[in-house]
């Protein structure tokens, strides 16, 4: 991104229609934008990043069909007015393409294990057609489009009703709630924290590279281990409880970052632990604000 650019960042439930962008992801680089998107005439738009679509797998099962909207006649949108106004398109894709993986860790080269018509379908082949519409419109269109698919991330401003793992656990622990793990806890996940991704998804803006790149962090745990985790760094007294497991819940998930190493030098550099630390002070405090309002709304309404 160079001084002056004009960027667009658009993120959550997204259709085209006319409404004012005002978003920014937590980073200096990211500036807020206040655009009218339906008269892409009058403005110039250097760089698109398209960030929209609920992310967590409660969220986008509530609402599958504005899931496959936002994804589908979203991502048309999207990309016909970064056609438009001749703008290069970074389009947020995500590891679940890879569905329930069978090779372990995910190259971009797997072409994934996804159930078409199961619960998680909305968000996974939502993400797989927005990746082949951004391909399609790249190839007829003549477009510059840079694709990464991102791993399980957290980090502060996360949702308090988010409803993913990490959130959860650590607001149970916080409150003292029984920890909740679906199924066994044998399944695994790799977690990244915010700002590594941010600083991946700018790189390869940046980069020539125009394949699709993971950006996650390869260190693997499973969800009990991460359930332990978690105890250890909030002490407490939470226990616990294993629930019915979900339905084509993904085994095994682990990053293969090869590609983001060679073609934009980039690697995560924030542990788990120190990530975690600093997601626990931001929930710590959301939680006093919480608290804090419900006393006053009992005092306001007695
Ligand atoms: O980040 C990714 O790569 C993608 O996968 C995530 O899906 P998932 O990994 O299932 O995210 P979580 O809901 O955080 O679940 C992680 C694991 O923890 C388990 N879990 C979740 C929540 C909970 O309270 N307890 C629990 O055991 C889930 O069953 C799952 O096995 C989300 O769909 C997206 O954010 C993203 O595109």
């Amino acid at each position: 991104m160079k001084e002056g650019q004009e960027v667009i960042v658009v993120d959550n439930f997204f259709t085209g229609r006319k409404q004012n962008v005002e978003h920014w992801i937590g980073h200096e680089n990211f500036e807020m934008i206040h655009h009218d998107i339906v008269h892409p005439l009058y403005i110039e738009v250097d760089e698109i990043y398209h960030l929209a679509s609920p992310a967590s797998p409660p969220h986008y099962m509530q609402n599958p069909v504005k899931t496959i909207k936002t994804n589908t006649i979203g991502t048309i949108n999207i990309l016909g007015l970064a056609r438009r106004v001749n703008a290069k398109i970074l389009l947020a894709s995500t590891s679940e393409v890879y569905g329930d993986p069978e090779i372990h860790p995910q190259p971009e080269s797997y072409w994934g294990h996804v159930n078409p018509i199961g619960p998680r379908a909305c968000y996974d082949e939502g993400k797989r057609i927005s990746e082949t519409l951004t391909y399609a419109y790249a190839q007829q269109e003549n477009m510059h489009v840079r694709v990464a698919r991102i791993f399980n991330t957290y980090g502060p401003r996360m949702h308090m009703n988010d409803g993913r793992v990490v959130s959860n656990f650590i607001l149970q622990a916080l409150k003292s709630e029984v920890i909740t793990i679906y199924g066994s806890g044998e399944q695994t996940r790799s977690f990244q924290y915010v700002t590594d991704l941010v600083d991946g998804l700018v790189l390869l803006m940046n980069s020539n590279y125009t394949q699709p790149v993971n950006l996650g962090n390869p260190v693997e745990h499973t969800i009990n281990q991460f359930a332990e985790i978690i105890k250890d760094l909030l002490g407490g007294n939470s226990k616990i409880v294993h629930l019915a497991e979900v339905q084509d819940d993904p085994q095994r998930r682990k990053p293969d970052i090869s590609r983001a190493k060679k073609y934009l030098n980039w690697e995560p550099k924030v542990s788990l632990n120190i990530g975690l630390q600093k997601t626990v002070t931001y929930f710590r405090e959301e939680l006093r604000k919480f608290k804090h309002s419900q006393r006053n709304k009992f005092v306001d309404e007695h």
